[in-house]
């Protein structure tokens, strides 16, 4: 692996866009390190790193963006990935639980039922944590099936109670390093590199 350079200069964080839509919209958009082939591969690199001391039988990707990163990480760890969908997809028998999220609005998502034997060590993954309410419908989904939430992976986790609540009880893998100012500018919903920003930054070539 080539060497990245510090624990917290993780490049390809610069190249995500910010929100041009206000405030119904996320706060941001991180897709644009999937475009581009050498960006994905080093946050995939990243958090595989961090992930080699983490035991897990399957990776549970969250609906929508989760599937991405999710399906990625589960392919390269050589484990099966499990979509956990928002309501009213699934056409098999499905356990459901209701969520609020950073819009403040509440949904209702979805997994399998059963999916997976009683103790199995479910990996969860999703773009981004911001609230911590999505990932909370994931838990309770894996909890209640007797799954083993094995941690819980995602390019940033934003700290608030919440999350601070996750960090204590599972462990926790993000691009967005704890202590770094990435954190700290993910935390105030601002990224200094958002005044860079351009969007052939992630062009594929
Ligand atoms: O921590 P929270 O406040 O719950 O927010 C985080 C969730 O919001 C984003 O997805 P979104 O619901 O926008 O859907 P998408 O994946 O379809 O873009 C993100 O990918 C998480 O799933």
């Amino acid at each position: 692996m080539t060497d990245k350079g510090p624990r917290d200069d993780r490049w390809y964080l610069n190249i995500m866009a910010p929100n041009t839509k206000g405030d119904k919209f996320a706060w941001l958009d991180p897709t644009s390190i999937y475009i581009n082939q050498r960006a994905f591969t080093d946050l995939l690199d990243d958090l595989l790193a961090d992930l080699e001391t983490v035991e897990f039988d399957v990776v549970a990707g969250l609906d929508a963006m989760g599937f991405v990163l999710g399906a990625a990480l589960a392919a390269r760890s050589n484990v099966g990935f499990l979509p956990i969908r928002k309501a009213g997809k699934l056409c098999v028998d499905t356990d459901s639980v209701s969520f609020g999220n950073y819009s403040g609005r509440t949904q209702e998502m979805e997994m399998r039922q059963p999916a997976f034997s009683p103790g199995t060590r479910v990996l969860l993954a999703d773009q981004w944590v911001e609230t911590g309410g999505t990932m909370d419908g994931a838990i309770r989904l894996v909890e209640r099936q007797e799954g083993i939430v094995a941690g819980i992976v995602a390019i940033a986790i934003e700290e608030n109670e919440r999350t601070n609540g996750y960090r204590a009880t599972y462990p926790c893998i993000s691009a967005v390093v704890q202590g770094s100012k990435w954190q700290a500018e993910s935390n105030a919903q601002s990224l200094s590199s958002f005044g860079n920003y351009r969007p052939e930054m992630a062009f594929p070539r």
